[in-house]
């Protein structure tokens, strides 16, 4: 049997941008099916917001296609313009009209009779818990009523796609989680399709369905963000979501030998240099027995002596700092709860293999493999 795939709502093809001779957007390929979301997260310069001025198509590509829904809407010599693309745009200072009322600026963008597009303007305002004000003005209203009026007129007209742009980020953070979780759930209940910039990895891994990582213009992975989050391609990738802990080794006989014991790096020719890298969570800590550490294991490998350089309490966890005997080097451990050595104490560390990644060093865009 055949399993047919849905046409997606979105699908750019191989878009490019150059800017002053530099490739700003650099072969962008990304398809969004309808009810999903799609975080397009990377650092600040990367090219996300100009990936999305292509698509609401207020900028224009050098290369490349947008389809939407299956159909043409952008290459190089063809354009559908912005207003007639169905696109919503949600950015972070969403500048509701002052001199319209809650009801005018929800239903500005709505076509139909007058009966019509009211009813359109109390269900969003019914569904965004904001009816009250419904014919107050944006002055009137918290940051955070602003913004799910800016969300209800951004959805009223029932976009086939939704450009969001930093949303959250004028938002303080007590408001912000409560209001990612209701645009979310009401994105979904509209069936739109949606690309949110961020360069917030806790917002990406909150809000997606997928997750592609951007950097220096390109798409460098992109997956489920459990997948991102589990198999990153590269250490900056890691390095992303979380601090990291890196060790040197050079490879013999597709092994990398450090203190922590040998690593798999299969298929790499002898003598390449590696980091092996791994998450501060990734790090198990083990008290001194009269000079002895815990017996070596094939989970946790061997253990290294360590010295506590620094620990601090973050509130559901805490963070220590050790300076590691074999090299004098500083690795990151984080725990659950309150867990305060003093500086000085020795102590003994592990690392769970299996949560470690072997990149080749200094390659921060070549892929990497994860030891067996
Ligand atoms: N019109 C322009 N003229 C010159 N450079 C530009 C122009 N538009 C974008 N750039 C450059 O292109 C790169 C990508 O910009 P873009 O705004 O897409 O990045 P971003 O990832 O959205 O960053 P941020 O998160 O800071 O908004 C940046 O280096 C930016 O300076």
């Amino acid at each position: 049997m055949q399993i047919q795939t849905p046409v997606p709502r979105l699908d750019i093809r191989n878009i490019m941008r150059r800017i002053e001779g530099r490739a700003v957007v650099d072969d962008v390929s990304l398809q969004i099916q309808a009810g999903q979301v799609t975080c397009l997260l990377g650092p600040s310069g990367c090219g996300k917001s100009t990936t999305l001025r292509m698509i609401a198509g207020v900028e224009m590509q050098d290369s490349g296609e947008i389809y939407v829904d299956g159909k043409l809407i952008c290459d190089t010599v063809f354009r559908v313009p912005p207003e007639r693309r169905e696109i919503g745009l949600m950015f972070q200072d969403f500048a509701l009209f002052p001199h319209l009322s809650v009801a005018d600026n929800v239903g500005f963008g709505l076509k139909g009779g007058k009966d019509e597009k009211r009813a359109r303007v109390e269900e969003l305002l019914n569904r965004v818990s904001l009816k009250r004000f419904i014919d107050g003005y944006p002055h009137q209203l918290s940051g955070g009523e602003q913004q799910r009026v800016a969300l209800a007129r951004a959805i009223a007209p029932r976009p086939r796609i939704m450009l969001m742009d930093e949303p959250f980020s004028g938002l303080d953070n007590r408001l912000r989680d409560g209001i990612r979780d209701e645009t979310l759930s009401l994105l979904k209940e509209e069936d739109t399709a949606v690309l949110l910039v961020t360069h917030e990895p806790e917002e990406a891994m909150r809000m997606a369905d997928e997750i592609a990582l951007m950097r220096g213009g390109r798409i460098v992975q992109q997956g489920a963000p459990y997948n991102v989050y589990t198999h990153p391609v590269d250490k900056a990738a890691v390095a992303f979501f979380s601090d990291v802990n890196v060790l040197g080794a050079e490879v013999r006989g597709a092994l990398a030998e450090t203190a922590f014991g040998q690593f798999l790096a299969p298929g790499v020719p002898d003598g390449t240099e590696v980091e092996i890298v791994f998450r501060p969570q990734h790090l198990r800590i083990d008290f001194d027995r009269a000079g002895k550490g815990p017996l070596p294991t094939p989970s946790d490998g061997v253990p290294a002596r360590a010295v506590v350089e620094r620990a601090r309490f973050l509130g559901s966890e805490s963070l220590i700092e050790f300076r590691m005997e074999f090299d004098g080097s500083i690795l990151k451990a984080t725990v659950p709860n309150v867990f305060l050595p003093e500086k000085g104490r020795v102590m003994w560390l592990t690392v769970r293999r299996n949560r470690c990644f072997v990149f080749p060093a200094g390659a921060a865009a070549a892929a990497g493999q994860q030891p067996g």
